[in-house]
């Protein structure tokens, strides 16, 4: 930065030599570096510039401007006269750093007068540099003294800095210093490493060298240690060895003496060939023990006993006192012939008493099964149960539930408001809390999935408002891969049919499903992407129509459905739990379900799933295996109201379908039950109805009814339906009772004619109950001799207890 040249006041100012501050003398005319001196002396106090400031001086002071330094510097030449004082900072000057010595080509005389700063460092430069101004030479005053209070404060802190530099040059060579004494430290260290490294490397070997020793001095140690082990096995060998010799021997003499003591001096012994065989090998086996026991570890007892004994056998023989006849080798052979055709003759005994005990282990089975049966036809062709669904909230509290079971058979409900009494019980045949599993609800069914191989037709419903848990029951949860009881018992039945005995592969399985969606079937296994089959109509899925048929259906199989058939309904062959899975998919994806109100995902329909089973081929040998056994499973839609569930257009539809074909379903399973005998029972009154009649109310069916409900205080209303619903169909059962033909009504109003038609009825005398085929009377006739007090004393009191006599005649009849 440039400081402009300042001119002078004009004006002659009073010098102050009181100031320590001020310098006099003439000034070093070295403008350019002095100029340059002040600019960096301005810039590091970090203030406005230099040229400004002076300026700002002057335009103060009302001075005009100062010719440029440039006239300055090209003036004459000039020497201080004898009365200046050479160079401007002299002394005490705070510029001392910057002084130079230079030739000023100024005029040589200079007055030398006194000139005060302003008060400024910039002012006083501005003299400097005024001092420089042609228009004070050669008359012009020169001012050469002025007051510098600011530039103390300049120097001290330059003298600062100086002496904070002077330190750090001093620390700087100490540390220089210090430096190249550890460079040299370094220097040493370095060999020091050098020397350890290669020290290291000697112990290294070394110390590879006793590892080495050591490695050797161990495989030594285990050496000694193995023929230590070996010489304390080969110790104990012997020893045992010599056990075995005096154990044998104490025997030979005591059989010696006992028969020497018969007559004193014979003795016949069978194994005196034996005996003979084995004197020598006692001999060298004594003298081998008596060398090891010099070892301290022997057994001294033991071979002193054996020395003994050898040692008076020995003697006894040696005198003569006691003779020992061998036994003839020829008689010996005899003896044991006539021993092996002994155990000959026992073991073929033997083995007739096990194919005898096998025979009844059979019979006894299948009085069991009988029993069984029995026992199931005894606690009613229909069972109800109940089951709670687990609240949804986490937060509602089993106190606060609308529903609660009440011990293994009961429930209690709180009525909703308005209902009469605050609360209601139902009993079931069982009731299922909300902490029951799908596997202690699968206990109930499990006893009956065999009897589907023999022809018994097994129907699992789930009844109750939408989302109170029919699907979970029946197909459990698929993202949680719990099982449902679908699952369970089609698991189970495959394992009996195709894996399950040596009779196994004389099963074929058929798997076929529908649903019953607003009041028209649909196939659930059909392909979705060909077409409707021939003489089908179109729709969503393909729509099927129940037709009632004393015809087979096509091919050898039986409808599922009994006398019912659905023409044109898809059945898979079943080889594999694989086809199962996969059917099993297809029908969840074509199933109608749709999001309502009370449930994500609710069944919109009624779902029927069908598993067929009958001997391969129909090459059962009676009747009852020529039939097929059924395994139905239907999860029925949910009952709503409709107001609760708020449906609307299609749904309201739905809901309306859904609701009429549950309350037939309601009115069928009570008058199925109807005491009287003579009611009608309104299969035709639904689809599902009609579809099912056969499996609800025909004999050798089994209906296992699962009534869910809702623990939720919202949902009393509905629980309290599904439960009247339920209790109803519960209390018209008869159990205990089988149903006397005469009961039967005409077709299509009862399955009585349908019966008679059918190749798996039986018909009995009038007055007689009938039985059914497969579960009771066709195991009773092929059982082997069933134990009929058994059966009467099983039956009867539950029989009396129900006013129904006798308790069960006609049982011990075979089936036509
Ligand atoms: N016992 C249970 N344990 C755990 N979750 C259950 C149980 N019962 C039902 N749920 C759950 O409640 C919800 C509704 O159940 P689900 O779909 O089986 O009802 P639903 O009666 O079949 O209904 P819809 O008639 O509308 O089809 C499902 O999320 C299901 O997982």
């Amino acid at each position: 930065m440039v400081v402009p040249p300042v001119r002078s006041p004009g004006k002659r100012l009073e010098s102050t030599p009181e100031k320590e501050n001020s310098f006099a003398g003439s000034w070093n005319p070295d403008l350019g570096r002095f100029q340059r001196k002040c600019a960096e002396i301005s810039a590091s106090l970090s203030q406005p510039s230099l040229g400004d400031r002076v300026r700002a001086e002057t335009a103060r002071s009302g001075d005009a401007p100062l010719p440029s330094t440039s006239t300055v510097l090209q003036g004459e030449a000039w020497s201080p006269s004898p009365n200046e004082r050479g160079g401007l900072c002299s002394e005490r000057s705070p510029l001392q750093d910057c002084t130079v010595q230079v030739q000023v080509q100024s005029p040589p005389t200079v007055p030398c007068t006194q000139f005060r700063s302003p008060g400024s460092p910039l002012a006083a430069k501005a003299a400097v540099q005024l001092v420089q101004s042609p228009s004070l030479h050669p008359m012009h005053p020169v001012p050469t003294r002025w007051c510098l209070p600011e530039f103390e404060d300049l120097r001290r802190k330059m003298q600062h800095s100086i002496s904070a530099l002077q330190r750090s040059n001093a620390q700087q060579a100490e540390m220089q210093a210090a430096l190249s004494q550890a460079l040299q430290r370094g220097e040493s260290f370095k060999e020091e490493a050098q020397e350890a490294r290669r020290s290291k490397d000697r112990h290294h070997h070394k110390w590879c060298a006793l590892d080495q020793e050591r490695e050797a001095l161990q495989r030594a140690a285990q050496a000694a240690q193995a023929a230590e082990r070996a010489a304390r096995g080969a110790e104990r060998s012997a020893l045992e060895e010599a056990a075995a010799w005096r154990r044998w021997l104490a025997s030979f003499l005591d059989v010696l003496l006992r028969r020497g003591t018969q007559s004193h001096l014979q003795a016949d012994v069978s194994a005196s060939q034996c005996f003979e065989e084995r004197q020598p090998k006692l001999h060298t086996a004594l003298q081998q023990l008596s060398q090891l026991s010099e070892r301290p570890s022997l057994e001294p007892g033991l071979l002193a006993e054996m020395s003994d004994l050898y040692a008076w056998l020995a003697g006894v023989m040696g005198e003569n006192r006691l003779s020992v006849i061998w036994n003839d080798g020829h008689e010996v052979q005899q003896k044991a012939d006539d021993r092996v055709a002994q155990l000959e003759r026992k073991l073929a005994q033997k083995e007739i008493a096990v194919a005898s005990l096998e025979h009844e282990k059979r019979a006894l089975r299948s009085e069991v099964r009988t029993l069984q049966n029995l026992v199931q036809e005894l606690r009613g062709s229909i069972r109800v149960f109940c089951r709670i669904r687990p609240p949804k909230q986490p937060a509602g509290s089993l106190a606060g539930a609308a529903t609660e079971a009440q011990g293994a058979r009961s429930i209690s409900l709180r009525k909703p408001a308005g209902a009469g009494d605050k609360r209601q019980d139902f009993s079931f045949d069982r009731v299922f809390s909300q902490l029951a599993g799908q596997r202690d609800l699968y206990e109930e069914v499990e006893p009956l999935i065999p009897g589907v191989l023999q022809g018994i037709h097994v129907c699992i419903l789930a009844y109750g408002q939408t989302g109170a848990g029919k699907t979970y029951t029946l197909a459990g949860d698929r993202s949680t891969g719990e099982p449902g009881i679908q699952d369970l018992a089609i698991a189970d039945l495959l394992k009996l049919a195709l894996h399950g005995s040596s009779e196994a592969a004389r099963y074929d399985v058929r798997l076929s499903a529908l649903e019953i969606y607003n009041e028209s079937i649909q196939d659930l296994l059909s392909d979705p992407e060909t077409g409707p089959r021939e003489g089908l109509q179109e729709g969503p899925c393909e729509r099927l129509e129940v037709r009632q048929s004393k015809e087979e259906a096509s091919g050898s199989w039986p409808s599922p459905f009994g006398s019912m058939r659905v023409p044109g309904l898809t059945s898979w062959a079943v080889r594999e739990s694989r086809d199962v899975e996969q059917a099993l998919g297809r029908i969840g994806r074509q199933r109608h379900v749709a999001s309502t109100a009370l449930n994500e995902r609710s069944s919109r329909s009624h779902c029927v799933l069908s598993l067929c089973v009958r001997a391969a081929g129909g090459a059962g040998d009676d009747e009852g295996q020529r039939g097929c056994g059924v395994l139905h499973i239907v999860d029925l839609a949910g009952s709503e109201r409709t107001k609760v569930s708020q449906a609307e257009g299609m749904q309201m539809k739905e809901a309306n379908c859904i609701n009429r074909s549950l309350s037939a379903l309601s009115d069928v399973l009570s008058a199925l039950g109807d005491s009287s005998g003579n009611a009608h029972i309104p299969f035709r009154n639904s689809k599902l109805t009609y579809l099912l009649q056969d499996a609800l109310g025909g004999p050798g069916c089994k209906t296992f009814l699962f009534a869910q409900v809702s623990p939720e205080v919202a949902d009393a209303n509905e629980s309290y339906s599904t439960l009247t619903f339920a209790s109803r169909v519960a209390a018209h059962v008869q159990k205990g009772r089988l149903r006397p033909m005469s009961r039967q009504g005409p077709l299509g109003g009862s399955p009585a004619t349908r019966q008679d038609a059918s190749p798996r009825g039986l018909r009995s005398q009038d007055s007689e109950p009938r039985l059914p085929l497969h579960s009771l009377s066709h195991l009773v006739a092929s059982a082997s001799a069933p134990p009929p007090a058994l059966l009467t004393s099983l039956a009867s009191p539950v029989l009396r207890a129900r006013g129904v006599a006798p308790p069960l005649p006609g049982l011990g009849r075979k089936p036509r």
